[in-house]
């Protein structure tokens, strides 16, 4: 799968932060249920690889590591099993690594410098963050209209209530967020199902 297909699999991925390895599994399973196969963990706790293992276990789940900033993590992500890679910023020293691994790569972008960047890297595909801070859909627009071919992932203070505005923008195949996740682990497959139904 190369990262378009990813972003293209369901309009919203889940933003995962994953204290405890052995809700992965059920957590994954409820997503899953709902319609959203594509699955972010971010390494931001102890469990989050042992979380990446669990996940993949889960059939038709297409499981990534977010908030990946070093070598090390991506070397570790990899190892756990992750499918594509993303990270909050843009650096050559990370990113050509993992371009060169051809693992699906989705870099964090906020200005025009940090896109001509990755363009330098060969790369079209990112996520725009923090979105809402970096000036929201507005500043989208005004980036993606010199950089055409660029496809993107807002992520950051994006809802159920705002998706529906970003996923409108041509050049933004699916949009992040903690929300599915935020309320009630039994909520989850109702919320992930709604948020699966968003932008069609
Ligand atoms: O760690 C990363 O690499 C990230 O993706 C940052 C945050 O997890 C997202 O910004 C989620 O943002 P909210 O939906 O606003 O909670």
């Amino acid at each position: 799968m190369t990262i378009e297909d990813i972003m293209r699999t369901s309009p919203v991925i889940p933003v995962l932060v994953i204290e405890d390895a052995a809700t992965a599994r059920p957590l994954a399973e409820a997503l899953v249920r709902g319609g959203l196969k594509v699955l972010e963990v971010t390494l931001r706790t102890p469990a989050a690889l042992d979380a990446i293992a669990e996940m993949k276990k889960v059939e038709g789940a297409i499981v990534g590591a977010g908030t990946v900033v070093s070598t090390q993590q991506f070397e570790q992500a990899i190892a756990a099993g992750s499918e594509f890679i993303v990270s909050p910023g843009l650096t050559e020293q990370l990113a050509e690594p993992i371009v060169n691994s051809q693992v699906p790569y989705l870099p964090g972008v906020a200005t025009a410098g940090d896109i001509m960047r990755g363009y330098a890297l060969g790369l079209r595909h990112f996520k725009f963050f923090p979105a809402e801070t970096s000036g929201g859909l507005k500043a989208l627009k005004a980036l993606a209209a010199p950089f055409y071919e660029a496809k993107f992932c807002p992520t950051g203070g994006i809802s159920e209530v705002t998706a529906p505005d970003w996923l409108a923008f041509d050049p933004v195949l699916c949009v992040g967020g903690s929300w599915v996740t935020g309320g009630a682990v039994a909520d989850v497959e109702a919320r992930a199902g709604a948020a699966a139904r968003l932008g069609r």
